[in-house]
């Protein structure tokens, strides 16, 4: 039987899941998993699709292991786990596409060596997506592989969404506002469509909140702006990054305080947002289960942080219809979705709280003026179509 595998690699987890295709050749999801909390405690489950569980292990000081040492492990573990099935093609999460790649690529050296360029605009991402196609391409070098972009679905945004004012040269050169999470929203915009079909037409903010996290305002399922831009840094307030910075700070940084452009880097993106500010801890479960006061400003902050940029988009949008949440906060956090749903009260916003405590799908009370929805977002299964249509488009 022949199959499709997709890997995800995001900022602190590597998800993964294996499509089987059926006589019709559509993918049906067989088996997936992931590693989270690399950096921290790396812990990896498997699953079969009726749920039972393949594998659940943790790595003896795992802290230190880095995302290519987990993979190695993963591999080996599912060589021997393919139980029959022939892998056609493995299509992968890459973060950035940059101006170039509006839509998913076969990979071929030409293509790696674009992508690598763009490595330093998402440097907890990029190099990690690369290093996984790189080591397939060594494993198995005839595979077919192909690169899904982040970027992609926000390509066609308005110009005015893409601009920052900086001098218009730098436009040119590529320094401008691309947006991430695309393949996570355009799984929720497909969603929606069956999920509320009414709603999908209208305006509707998008939260993926994950390690990762941004908004996106959707018009009619389209973006029409989000909160990350030219790097995965900005908008909202993350796990490890900091979101939306006056400017002058790096300058100040470096400057004034005499921080190499290395350490600031650093600073930015792997000791700043929740664990920056809590000084305890990444992880959202983490931090709202700490009592102490530094646990709950981060939370505060975080929270407060993402109302302010929900009021930027609905601005965007000119109103909102539908508030959808999403990825491992977004999906699992019921009290960070309720705090954050009463700071938009005055959009006429009003959740039931029961629904929000259990996860339904509609989280907003009967008279609420916006509707409020939780979809589990599937980047594995949009990464598993956009490969098999790459492979379908060369026939
Ligand atoms: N069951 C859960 N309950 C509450 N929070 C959760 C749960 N699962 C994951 N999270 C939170 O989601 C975040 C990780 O999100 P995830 O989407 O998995 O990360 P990534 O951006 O690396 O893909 C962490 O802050 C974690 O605490
Ligand atoms: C783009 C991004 O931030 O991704 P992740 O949520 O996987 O870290
Ligand atoms: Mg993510």
């Amino acid at each position: 039987m022949k199959a499709v595998v997709s890997l995800n690699s995001g900022s602190s987890s590597i998800k993964f899941a294996l499509f089987t295709l059926d006589d019709a050749g559509n993918p049906e999801h067989s088996a997936g998993g992931k590693i989270e909390k690399i950096g921290i405690a790396p812990s990896l489950v498997a699953r079969r699709a009726d749920g039972t569980v393949l594998v659940e292990r943790t790595w003896a000081g795992g802290a230190g292991l880095t995302h290519a040492e987990l993979l190695k492990d993963l591999f080996d573990w599912a060589i021997d786990h393919l139980e029959g099935r022939e892998v056609v093609a493995i299509g992968h999460r890459v973060v950035h596409g940059g101006m170039r790649f509006a839509a998913p690529q076969r990979v071929d050296a030409g293509l790696l060596a674009e992508l690598d360029a763009l490595c330093p605009l998402a440097p907890l991402h990029q190099p990690h997506n690369l290093a996984a196609i790189r080591a397939i391409a060594a494993l198995a070098p005839s595979l077919p592989q192909v690169a899904c972009f982040d970027t992609a679905f926000h390509h066609d945004k308005p110009e005015v969404a893409a601009r920052l004012p900086l001098p218009r040269a730098l436009h040119e050169q590529g320094i401008r506002r691309y947006g991430f999470h695309g393949l996570s929203y355009e799984y929720i915009a497909g969603q929606m469509q069956t999920v509320d079909g009414e709603l999908a037409a209208g305006r509707v903010i998008a939260a993926h909140l994950g390690n990762g996290a941004s908004l996106c305002a959707m018009r009619a399922g389209k973006s029409i702006d989000t909160t990350m831009g030219f790097t995965a840094l900005d908008g909202l307030m993350m796990g490890t990054r900091c979101g939306t910075l006056d400017p002058g700070v790096v300058l100040h940084l470096q400057t004034q305080l005499g921080m190499s452009a290395a350490d600031v880097d650093d600073m930015l993106y792997r000791k700043s947002g929740l664990l920056g500010v809590s000084g305890i801890s990444s992880d959202m479960r983490t931090l709202t289960a700490d009592p102490r006061a530094e646990a709950r400003e981060a939370v505060e902050l975080f929270v407060w942080r993402a109302a302010r940029e929900f009021g930027a988009l609905a601005a965007s949008l000119g109103g909102v219809d539908g508030i959808v949440f999403t990825a491992g906060i977004g999906e699992n956090h019921a009290e960070v979705r309720e705090r954050i749903c009463q700071r938009l009260a005055w959009l006429g916003l009003s959740i039931d709280v029961c629904a929000n405590a259990g996860h339904a799908l509609t989280i907003s009370a009967r008279d609420s003026r916006v509707k409020v929805l939780i979809i589990p977002t599937d980047e594995e299964r949009m990464i598993a179509g956009h490969t098999l249509a790459v492979l379908r488009s060369e026939r």
